[in-house]
């Protein structure tokens, strides 16, 4: 071996500090919850070697007392940090409860063993850690939560096909990590006297530089992705109501339209205008119409099914697509969305709000949903002529008609 340990672990611990001041430098204040758990698995990493280095240059077994509870606890709480990370990143993983228990697990039995071991971890700790690295390389396989409604799939296509290559990474480097202290455990447990436990040590210690190379570059990777994510939501969010905003309806409604012509099913779009809004302005301020507009638009997505769309398209103007839904589906919805709204409203804004639609059928010759926007418009118009709070047919429609 080329250097020996203490060089070894020096290095480890120089690194460990320096990535552990330069990656809250590089990202900056304003990260995700996932960045922080991040960074704190690089700061608890530093800690947990900090703990090995300073037993290991005092000239005392490194996994006896204070020291080796201390190095356990942290280490194995870094592992599990960076699973949390994993998690707000990816979705949900399995055994949540068994990585947010190892590291007391793990601190108590490295001082309850009692084998006073000279070496970097004794067989349960090791036996853990390999666990919980195996956990990781799980995690970091285990599919993507599936996003809350259809059409938001494809939506982050991109950015999810880009998380492939650092996970792999991740996955496999922890995968193959976790074989070192694992074999050295197992021949603890087996009673087996090697005489190449020094290089094994060895091992560990370069795989944890390895290791910290790998996930660094993971989370740097990973960090990018989100920060375009999150960019790339804002560009297609009405900033008010969380609702798609005009572009993104557009964009989206496409995706429906053809949807429905494929498979032959009818499409409804409806249009929905809150009723007198000035007035709601002028009584009870600009703030207060703010209120109301995102009050109304949480109503609106109470009441969506799942692969549904809807979008705020103007001011007080709103758009919904009902996949699958012929015309009792706008009147369903209407109904729902009244008598949701009209509790809701005077119970969280404490005055009442209404609102007029008009709705309109997909037909064959419709070439975007602008045209479908048209006819709905002409409802919506006919529904405010008519005294409003209500719901309108598109101009000339009657039952019989045939859907696109
Ligand atoms: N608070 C707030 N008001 C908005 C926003 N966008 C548009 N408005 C207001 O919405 C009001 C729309 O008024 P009008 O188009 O006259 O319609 P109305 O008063 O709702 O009357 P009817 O539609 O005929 O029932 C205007 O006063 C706009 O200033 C917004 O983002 N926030």
């Amino acid at each position: 071996m080329l250097l020996d340990t203490p060089t070894l672990l020096s290095l480890l611990l120089l690194e460990l500090l320096s990535l552990m001041v330069m990656l809250p430098l590089l990202m900056g204040a304003a990260v995700s919850r996932a960045a922080r758990f991040a960074q704190g698995y690089i700061a608890l990493q530093c800690v947990g070697w900090m703990a090995l280095w300073l037993r290991q240059s005092s000239g005392a077994p490194i996994s006896d007392g204070l020291g080796g509870f201390v190095a356990m606890l942290a280490l194995s709480a870094s592992l599990s940090a960076l699973w949390l990370a994993l998690r707000d990143w990816l979705g949900r993983r399995p055994g949540r409860w068994a990585m947010m228990g190892a590291p007391l697990v793990l601190a108590l039995a490295s001082v309850l063993d009692g084998s006073g071991a000279d070496h970097f971890a004794i067989a349960w700790s090791g036996l853990g850690l390999s666990l919980q690295m195996l956990a990781l390389a799980l995690a970091c396989s285990w599919p993507r939560e599936a996003e809350q409604q259809g059409l938001e799939i494809r939506h982050i296509t991109p950015v999810e096909h880009k998380d492939r290559a650092w996970r792999t990474l991740l996955g496999l480097g922890f995968g193959a990590m976790a074989s070192v202290p694992l074999l050295r455990a197992s021949l603890h447990f087996l009673g087996r006297e090697v005489g190449w436990e020094a290089l094994l040590t060895q091992a560990i210690i370069l795989g944890a530089h390895v290791m910290l190379l790998v996930s660094v570059l993971a989370i740097l990777v990973a960090w990018r992705g989100e920060t375009e994510l999150h960019l790339q939501r804002q560009a297609h969010t009405d900033a008010l109501t969380g609702l798609a905003n005009r572009r993104a309806f557009g964009s989206r409604s496409e995706e429906l339209i053809s949807l429905a012509r494929r498979h032959g099913e009818p499409l409804c779009l409806v249009m929905l205008d809150l009723d007198l809004f000035k007035k709601v302005n002028d009584d009870h301020g600009h703030e207060g119409g703010d209120r109301a507009l995102a009050l109304f638009a949480s109503c609106v997505q109470q009441v969506l099914r799942v692969g549904d769309l809807a979008g705020r398209v103007g001011g007080e103007e709103f758009c919904v697509l009902l996949a699958r839904s012929d015309e009792l589906g706008p009147r369903a919805m209407d109904a729902r969305l009244r008598a949701v709204l009209h509790a809701r409203a005077e119970k969280e804004l404490g005055f009442a709000l209404d609102f007029s639609a008009g709705w309109a059928l997909l037909r064959p010759g419709d070439r975007s949903v602008e045209d479908m926007m048209r006819r709905a418009d002409a409802a919506l118009y006919e529904a405010k002529r008519s005294g409003r709070g209500r719901l309108c047919d598109e101009p000339g429609w009657t039952p019989a008609e045939k859907t696109g």
